[in-house]
Order: structure tokens, then C-alpha cells, then sequence
């Protein structure tokens, strides 16, 4: 793999999630959500009295695999058709296949400034010998750029987000190839730290975070069931 400038960072940011992920939430951490599967937690954490609070969810999926799920958390081109809390998003710079940088402009959330993000994403397979399936992976990362210079009054946020993914075969048939989607689901776990890089009312905020991301992970992993629905399975 040839190595760029953020190569390192990209190696140990996801180290550091890889050990993250299996952490459990029993100590510290309130369930604030909870739809079916899917169970949404947050730790009350504040930095200089600006709410940092980390997030934790839990979903188990039918009928998607994890490299599917990341792919359509990662593409670009699929951006905008789930997240609704953007204005705009764009591609700043690709560093490798795998690896790209992100100019967005979040949609304003009165009574905060409007916020705008910079980050690398990466896209992994982790393939654990063992275990029948492999682990995919995205991160995003806040990084600076010059094509993404900080313009007042937007405020540039900071946030440290990854979505892990486990793929599980059900039950699997005699012959790999006669696997169908209902014979396969996904374990994800999403970790969102998000600085809003500047002052937030803390009610407001925590408010916000306790409405958007339960709406955005349903909203993202629903468009993934549908666009995934007639397709071949993507292992
Ligand atoms: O998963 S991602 O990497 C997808 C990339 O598009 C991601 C998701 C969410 C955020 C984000 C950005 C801004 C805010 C706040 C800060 C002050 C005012 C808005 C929040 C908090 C409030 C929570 C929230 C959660 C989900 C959606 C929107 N709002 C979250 C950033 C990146």
C-alpha cells in the first residue's frame, strides 16, 4: 500500500477504535434510545463548559452485510440522499482508494452558529482469520486543509466518528453461493465524538444530539435496506 501524508494517522485512529469498539457501556454510559435492535447511549462529558458528550449505538441489521453498510456510509455519491443535516458536502482531496477528504457544511441548529467539518474518511476490511466474516470499518476524522479554510461565522466542528461492522451468516447453507439475505445480518456499532468547536446552550445541544442521531443512524440504515434490497449480496 503506497503511504500518504495522513497515512499514519489514518493507521492509528483506527487502532484506536479497533480497541475502542468492544468497550462496554454498562459503567458511565445512560441508554438515552432505544428502537428494536437498535440501542443509542451517551456519556454527559464537558470541556471548557462545551457539552463533548461521546455517543455509543448498537444495531443489529437483517438482510445487509457490514461491507455494504460501510460502502454507503463512505461513497460519496450516496451522501446526501440519507444525511439530511447537511447543506453541503464535498471532496476535497483523495489520498488513496480508501482514503479521501470532506468539506461540509452542517444545516444550522438554532440557537448554535452554523458548523462546517473537515475530515479525512477511511474505509477498511479487517479480515479476522478466524471468524468466518471480515470486520469493515469507516472513520472520520477531523483534519485541516487548505481548501478548507475556516470563514467566520460558520464554526468549524471537531469530531472523531467510526462505524465498525460485523457481518453474521444465519444459518449458512452447504454452499456459500447459496447464501440469501435473509440468511445474513449485521452487527454495527457507531462512536460519535463531536466537539461543536465552540460554545452550544448544553440543554440545546444534548437535546439535538438525543433527537438527530437515533433519526440519522434509522434514516441511514433504512436507505442501505433499500438500496441493497434487489442487489447482489456484497461480501
Ligand atoms: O457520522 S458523521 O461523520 C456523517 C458525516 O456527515 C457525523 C454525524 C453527525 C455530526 C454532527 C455535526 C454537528 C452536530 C451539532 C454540533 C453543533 C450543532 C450541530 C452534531 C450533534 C448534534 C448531533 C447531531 C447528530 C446527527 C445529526 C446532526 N446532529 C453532530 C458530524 C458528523
Amino acid at each position: 500500500k503506497d503511504k500518504h501524508r495522513l497515512s499514519d494517522d489514518v493507521e492509528r485512529i483506527v487502532q484506536e477504535h479497533l480497541k475502542y469498539v468492544s468497550e462496554d457501556v454498562s459503567h458511565g454510559w445512560d441508554l438515552i434510545h432505544q428502537d428494536g435492535e437498535m440501542k443509542v447511549y451517551r456519556r454527559e462529558v464537558e470541556e471548557n463548559g462545551i457539552v463533548v458528550d461521546p455517543l455509543k449505538c448498537f444495531h443489529t441489521i437483517k438482510g445487509v452485510t457490514g461491507h455494504e453498510l460501510c460502502q454507503y456510509f463512505w461513497e460519496f455519491q450516496y451522501r446526501m440522499d440519507w444525511e439530511t443535516t447537511l447543506d453541503s458536502t464535498k471532496i476535497i482531496e483523495v489520498l488513496d482508494p480508501d482514503t479521501m477528504v470532506f468539506f461540509q457544511v452542517h444545516k444550522r441548529v438554532w440557537p448554535a452558529a452554523q458548523r462546517d467539518s473537515c475530515f479525512w474518511s477511511h474505509i477498511r476490511c479487517i479480515s479476522n482469520s478466524e471468524e468466518d466474516q471480515p470486520t469493515w470499518l469507516v472513520v472520520n476524522y477531523t483534519t485541516s486543509h487548505p481548501l478548507a479554510p475556516i470563514k467566520s461565522p460558520q464554526v468549524r466542528l471537531v469530531a472523531n466518528v467510526a462505524l465498525i461492522c460485523e457481518t453474521i451468516i444465519c444459518e449458512p447453507p452447504l454452499n456459500p453461493q447459496d447464501i440469501k439475505r435473509e440468511n445474513i445480518q449485521c452487527k454495527l456499532t457507531y462512536v460519535a465524538f463531536v466537539n461543536p468547536g465552540g460554545w452550544v446552550p448544553s440543554a440545546a445541544l444534548r437535546g439535538v444530539a438525543k433527537r438527530e442521531y437515533p433519526r440519522f443512524l434509522k434514516r441511514f440504515t433504512s436507505y442501505v435496506i433499500e438500496q441493497t434490497r434487489n442487489k447482489p449480496i456484497l461480501f
